[in-house]
């Protein structure tokens, strides 16, 4: 017996029987490749995953350098008990696997329009933001505590309904035929066709509890002016449920998905690039083009199929518009290249999951009559914003920075038109994000030294044509190399370091720093493959959201589906946790509706 099969025998406990097991090939190591691979491997599937990296966690990574240890994506933990749910499909807490610190105050803001170098912070819990806000627009407490019942009713709404589905019919008809839904939808229908930015500035006057209740919407990777006010549910999560960091950074998370992953059995190959998904023509199809249907019976039962003989054209773009019926393609592996090694190499599989972004993988790994997605479909969708992320080490303490730190430009309004219209540019001064784990976490830089990540978000600047920079003179950030001074990327870096140290009052940062790295959205497309270099995915725009977003399976090639960012639910961890759910579903052909109940290793609930 080799490992592998040793391994599904210990993980293959659930309740799956043998017939049902899969072996399935996920393309990708980020956070949801790694946990739709703990998810799958745990059921009792042969899972192996391909990372082309050398490194696991994708958009989730880490950088070190000189003593200090920068998480190089994610930074804000929200949403726990959607870490907690996935946690305990596997038997596992989020307790036991991570260090979690619930942050006080959970940021710092610094508003441009306010001036002066104090930030105001915020502390999560009702009463906090309450007064807070009251502080700064004398009878705002009172609209904000219906304000935040609103996200609150909402999210949970979102929860019960809309994040753990796969929006196919039934699963339409399960999110919006329900009596709870059925009952808000006047309430919720609005919501969907106004902006968030229209719905917090009808109800607050002040810029900067405008600005709080909008900058949401860049978790999303979208604008509030463009994003609908249903999302106000967001701020649920950062002003009532609270922001949690753990500790020795993300990529403590990263690491406990992979423990997880190769602990239920699933085999990890790094260094290995999916080169192209095999598909062979799907015998349902060449079954029933090869014979005529022998009774209205037969017809009914095949009638997909019989159309697809008859009319190939009409069934096929049938099954591409509803998902229903055969698909033309059966994928049967996956061709890759493991570096060091000399030749390509097929790996057998029943189903595969993409699981990074997309549209690389439909334009890359698909051969043109097999993709769902195909280049016009992505011409006509927004992609979230790129980020030039900036690494710093500084030496010396900076109290006057916290956890967390918003820098908000007065212009709130210009600075979204620059990354998302049509005059993309780079917003001057921005509106950016600031981390100093180092506040909380020791482990982060050497001592006397403190830790910065400082987040610029910039429109998407790379074609889609295999994640190369387009032509320099579009922005041109370049590969933000620090030994070109006239890169575009450190000339912006520049400028952002001197906007940090005037506005928090650190006139001597530029001074202090010790350390400086630089991502530019070409290292994402280069990195990990980022459609158009976008930091985060396909925005949070209405119509890229819920039922409206990429589904989870291709709709030419059976037992081909997706997880992560681009797919349902959306941006960020915890969707990415979801979306590994919603690929076992897929997989399994099990219906989609709410969260998985956790089983033990025999099956039992
Ligand atoms: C700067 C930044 C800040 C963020 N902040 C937060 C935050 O505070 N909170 C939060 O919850 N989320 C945050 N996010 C979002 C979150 O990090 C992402 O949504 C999530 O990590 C995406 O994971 P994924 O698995 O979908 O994709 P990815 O992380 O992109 O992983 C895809 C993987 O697939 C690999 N790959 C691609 N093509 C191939 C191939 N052909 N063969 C083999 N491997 C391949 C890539 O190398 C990559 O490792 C942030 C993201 C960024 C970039």
């Amino acid at each position: 017996m080799s490992p592998k099969d040793e391994s599904i025998t210990r993980a293959g406990l659930g309740r799956l029987a043998a017939g049902e097991r899969k072996t399935v090939v996920v393309i990708g190591g980020g956070v949801s490749g790694l946990a739709t691979a703990a998810l799958l491997a745990r059921r009792g599937h042969a899972v192996t995953l391909v990372e082309k990296n050398p490194t696991l966690g994708g958009r989730a990574g880490s950088r070190e350098s000189g003593g200090f240890r920068w998480d190089t994506g994610p930074s804000w933990y929200l949403m726990p008990e959607v870490f907690a749910q996935f946690y305990s499909l596997l038997g596992m807490t989020p307790e036991d696997e991570l260090d979690l610190a619930r942050l006080d105050p959970a940021y710092a803001v610094w508003d441009g329009e306010r001036g002066g170098t104090e930030p105001i912070e915020v502390r999560s819990g009702r009463a906090n933001v309450r007064a807070l806000f009251e502080s700064l627009e004398p009878g705002a407490g009172a609209t904000f505590d219906d304000y935040l019942d609103s996200a609150g009713h909402t999210y949970a709404l979102a929860l019960r309904r809309f994040l753990y589905t796969r929006f196919g019919a039934r699963g339409l008809a399960a999110a919006f035929a329900r009596r709870d839904v059925l009952a808000v939808a006047p309430r919720l229908v609005p919501l969907l066709l106004r902006n968030l930015h229209s719905f917090v500035s009808g109800r607050f006057r002040n810029p900067t509890i405008r600005k709080i209740l909008d900058y949401p919407a860049v978790f999303l990777g979208s604008s509030p002016y463009r994003t609908p006010a249903l999302y106000h549910l967001m701020s649920h999560l950062d002003l009532d449920d609270g922001v949690y960091y753990p500790r020795a950074g993300f990529t403590t998370f990263v690491e406990s998905l992979r423990r997880a992953a190769e602990r239920e059995g699933a085999e990890i190959l790094t260094d290995t690039e999916a080169l192209e998904i095999k598909a062979r023509t799907s015998s349902s199809v060449s079954r029933y083009t090869s014979r005529k249907p022998s009774g209205i019976a037969d017809w009914l039962r095949w009638n997909v199929p019989y159309l697809q003989r008859k009319g190939p054209v009409l069934a096929g773009a049938f099954t591409r518009a509803t998902g229903y019926g055969p698909r033309e393609y059966v994928a049967t592996g996956v061709r890759i290249r493991t570096a060091g090694e000399p030749n390509p190499r097929v790996l057998p599989a029943d189903a595969v999951i993409g699981a990074h972004d997309i549209q690389h993988l439909e334009e890359h790994l698909l051969k043109e009559d097999r993709r769902t997605y195909p280049q016009r479909y992505w011409d006509k969708k927004t992609p979230g914003p790129g980020a030039l992320v900036l690494m710093l080490g500084v030496r010396g303490e900076l109290p006057e920075l916290r956890h967390h730190n918003l820098l908000f430009a007065s212009d709130w309004k210009g600075g979204f038109e620059a990354i998302f219209g049509g005059d993309p540019h780079v917003p001057d001064p921005a509106s950016l994000y600031i981390c100093k784990p180092s506040a909380t976490d020791s482990t982060v830089a050497p001592d006397g030294h403190e830790n910065l990540f400082v987040l610029v978000p910039v429109p998407a600047d790379v074609d889609d044509a295999g994640g190369h920079v387009q032509d320099p003179g579009a922005l041109g950030f370049g590969d933000g190399d620090p030994e070109d001074p006239d890169d575009p990327a450190q000339a912006v870096a520049h400028r952002v370091i001197a906007q940090i140290a005037q506005w928090t009052g650190v006139p001597d940062l530029a001074e202090r720093i010790v350390e400086r790295h630089v991502i530019t959205p070409a290292d994402f497309a280069e990195d990990v493959y980022a459609w158009r270099g976008t930091a985060l995915g396909p925005a949070h725009t209405l119509a890229q959201s819920a039922m409206f977003r990429t589904k989870n399976a291709s709709r030419r090639v059976e037992g081909l589906y997706y997880a992560g960012s681009s797919t349902l639910p959306g941006i960020g961890l915890p969707m990415c946790l979801i979306s590994a759910e919603l690929a076992v579903h897929a997989v399994e052909g099990t219906r989609a509706e709410v969260p998985m109940q956790p089983q033990d290793r025999h099956g039992r609930r």
